[in-house]
């Protein structure tokens, strides 16, 4: 049967009876006969994405400065590995400690109800001397922390992080991609935190749309050779951003390239400055409970319906968002109802 990954070289020629008979084949073993998906753990998101995301596609988180493209990237690559799969994080943004601080957060948060230790708390303890003491130790005074500890050794040899930097290119991206399915027998979840950092050969002779052009296709490329899903945070063009609008497709830096390579956009928007103004004129507290939410609009869906608006409780002290989302049932509005 030929793979994803057997797209390689020359691309792959499939007569419609060789497919029939590979799809009956690994149906018959018991297997999928479709590409491979991974959840996103967010179950309206991935209801909407028919699944979550597949093997293959390029999925663009995009959004302003700080609303959140790290927390749920870091959310899907948990989710993802909590769910028994692999994933692979690149970082050109922060370092893994910082990750890892979350990431103990974010696991007593998902796991045990009630208070649980802070992302504050968690970095205010393993940065103090420790005297000798295990992590074990450091963490088990944090509520929650020493449970999500456990958790994390459980699947963490499925969840890798890669601190790039510069040097870090597709064909780098490439060969750790390639290095971790080795290692683990399973294709990873790759994400990239962000696209326009990733370097472009020539990208300093290149004007930005250029570069963007390259990182977008080449991250395409690497989704449907090695066949993973790949997303990639990307940052929004400052100078459209200072409009005053609601984000869209097109304020992503690059955004020509980017809308076409892509096979999804997920664009998060803070609720109070996207809902529709009555919604907050007539009713003071709206404006109080909105700024609690982030809207996750899904702009382009390949593979379903697009123009999907989802909202998702934040809760960026334990470094993320609640998983039981829903629909939005405001309406929103293109224009920012406030300009920061
Ligand atoms: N320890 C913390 N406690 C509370 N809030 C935090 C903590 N760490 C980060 N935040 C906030 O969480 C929000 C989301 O952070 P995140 O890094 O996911 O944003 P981002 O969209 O990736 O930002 P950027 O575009 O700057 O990379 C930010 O507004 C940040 O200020």
């Amino acid at each position: 049967m030929t793979t994803q990954a057997g797209r390689l070289g020359g691309g792959a020629l499939r007569s419609l009876a060789s497919l029939l008979d590979d799809t009956d084949s690994a149906l018959r073993r018991g297997g999928s006969a479709g590409v491979s998906v991974w959840s996103s753990g967010f179950p309206v998101l991935d209801d909407t994405l028919t699944g979550g995301f597949r093997a293959g596609e390029l999925v663009l988180l995009g959004g302003s400065q700080g609303n959140g493209k790290t927390t749920i990237g870091l959310q899907f690559v948990r989710n993802a590995v909590a769910s028994g799969r692999t994933a692979l994080f690149f970082s050109y943004e922060h370092e893994a400690h910082t990750l890892f601080e979350r990431l103990v957060s974010m696991e007593a948060s998902e796991r045990i109800p009630g208070e649980v230790a802070t992302v504050h708390e968690v970095r205010r303890a393993l940065e103090s001397e420790s005297g000798g003491l295990t992590l074990e130790d450091v963490l088990t005074p944090l509520p929650g922390a020493l449970p999500a500890l456990f958790a994390l050794a459980d699947f963490g040899d499925r969840l890798h992080i890669h601190e790039s930097n510069a040097s870090t290119t597709l064909a780098e991206i490439r060969r750790i991609v390639d290095e971790v399915a080795q290692q683990t027998g399973d294709a990873p979840l790759v994400l990239v935190d962000y696209l326009q950092k990733v370097p472009v050969r020539d990208a300093h002779d290149a004007r930005d749309g250029d570069a963007m052009t390259v990182a977008a296709e080449g991250l395409k490329e690497l989704a449907l050779q090695a066949g993973v899903p790949v997303v990639a945070v990307a940052a929004a063009d400052k100078a459209s951003l200072g409009a005053g609008r609601r984000m869209r497709i097109h304020d992503l830096r690059g955004s020509s390239a980017l809308a076409y390579e892509s096979d999804i956009v997920l664009i998060l928007s803070e609720k109070v400055d996207i809902v529709a103004r009555d919604h907050l004129i007539y009713d003071l507290g709206n404006a109080q409970r909105f700024s609690d939410w982030c809207v996750v609009t899904v702009e382009k869906n390949r593979h379903g319906r697009a123009g999907v608006e989802l909202e998702f409780h934040k809760d960026f002290t334990h470094g993320r968002f609640h998983t039981d989302g829903q629909q939005v049932k405001e309406r929103l509005i293109d224009e920012r109802v406030f300009v920061n």
